[in-house]
């Protein structure tokens, strides 16, 4: 699926989709990384070293400890729910109900999702996810991916998506599409359907962890500019095609985790973070103008002169930060006026995000510019 046909199956099923992969779609959800502690080990994980078995906290890209930080980074997204991910949470679950709770006193109407794998679902478990009013949660059984279909497995799969859908509203499966297990998933929507609400079969991804694993099993990446596998997306989508019952099953394809959700998580945040002279561009990145000084007194003087001309900046140690497009007209005029250029600039484009992640360099030399549309991964 490309970018193009992606927009049009969203706009064709969004009425459908699950409230979280709603709020997901349009990057208004604060992924809350709750611990990277899981019990599985499933050769397809993609969790990072940062993340994988360490008990760390992440809400979207920020490394944080406390409620209150999630808050404030859930606020300078704009979010308007929140999906609960790991590791598995629920092996954290005073932690899980903690933040839960924070985050849904703090904001009206915040929608709340949970990702886990069915052997940590008892009635204690659930009866404080409940008192926390979580809404939607989505139980992964890994035991099919990484051991192979077994009836009694799914038989207790089943017995847990009905103990969930006494305590929480919403509740459903996510898979990740192996390539040529669509038996097994055609199998597993017959098995749950009417009890689960949906299924998620999300694209396979490689990351730099689970590389390894998935090329000893004969999975490549589909292209060099995705990290997805190749014949995943074929998988999931036979699945949908051929699955003749009431179950909504939707397919998440790698793509629109990166080209859209994250690019509407980052624009809702440069929204929010920007500098009145940073420019957001159309990915949601920031381009911002920047002039090195060696010279103390040069630095001032180029000061005083924006100041004069109403022009914003901010000082940084020996640097000028200003807008980009400014700063290059700056630089033509005084090269037209055959003034002395005594600074390096360069214009830097970087993530909206707690790190600020500089991702270009672009030196300038020229007025006319183009920016690149890049994805990310
Ligand atoms: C990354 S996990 C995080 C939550 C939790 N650890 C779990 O496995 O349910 C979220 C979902 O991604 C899917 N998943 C796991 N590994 C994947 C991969 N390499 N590529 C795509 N999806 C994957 C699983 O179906 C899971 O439901
Ligand atoms: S359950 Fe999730 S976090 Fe745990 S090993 Fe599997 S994919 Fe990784």
């Amino acid at each position: 699926m490309n970018i193009e046909e992606i927009e049009k199956y969203l706009e064709e099923n969004f009425d459908n989709l699950p409230e979280g992969c709603k709020q997901c779609v349009k990057g208004e959800k604060l992924v809350l990384f709750i611990t990277g502690i899981c019990n599985n080990n499933c050769y397809y994980c993609p969790l990072s070293k940062k993340r994988k078995n360490k008990d760390v906290i992440y809400a979207n890209e920020r490394l944080i400890t406390t409620v209150e930080e999630a808050i404030e980074e859930a606020k300078l997204c704009s979010s308007r729910g929140v999906g609960i991910t790991g590791g598995n949470p629920l092996l954290k679950i005073n932690r899980t109900v903690k933040f839960l709770k924070a985050l849904k006193k703090e904001f009206d109407d915040f929608h709340a999702h949970l990702y886990t794998t069915p052997e940590t679902i008892n009635k204690e478990n659930l009866k404080l996810l409940k008192e926390a009013d979580l809404d939607e949660i989505r139980l992964h059984p890994t035991k099919i991916f990484n051991e192979g279909y077994d009836e009694q497995y799914v038989k207790e799969l089943c017995d847990k998506l009905n103990l969930c859908r006494k305590y929480i509203p919403h509740v459903g499966v996510e898979i990740p599409a192996i390539p040529k297990m669509e038996n097994e998933i055609l199998k597993l929507a017959e098995a749950i359907d009417g009890v689960a609400e949906f299924m998620n079969i999300n694209e396979l991804e490689f990351s730099e962890e689970n590389y390894n694993e998935l090329e000893k099993r004969g999975f490549l990446p589909k292209d060099d500019i995705s990290n997805a596998i190749a014949e995943s997306e074929e998988t999931a989508l036979k699945v949908i095609k051929e699955f003749k019952g009431d179950l909504f099953i939707n397919y998440c394809p790698s793509i629109l985790k990166d080209a859209i959700q994250m690019r509407n998580r980052l624009i809702n945040r440069a929204k929010n973070v920007s500098k009145p002279y940073e420019v957001i561009t159309e990915d949601g990145l920031l381009l911002r103008g920047i002039m090195i000084f060696e010279n103390e007194d040069e630095l001032k003087n180029m000061a005083e002169i924006l100041d004069e001309n109403g022009i914003e900046f901010d000082i940084f140690d020996n640097q000028i930060f200003l807008n980009p497009f400014i700063l290059e007209d700056i630089i033509e005029e005084m090269k037209k006026q055959k003034f002395p250029i005594t600074f390096s600039a360069y214009i830097s484009e970087l993530y909206p995000t707690s790190d600020h992640l500089e991702v270009e360099r672009i030196p300038l030399i020229t007025k006319k510019m183009k920016f690149r549309r890049r994805r990310r991964k």
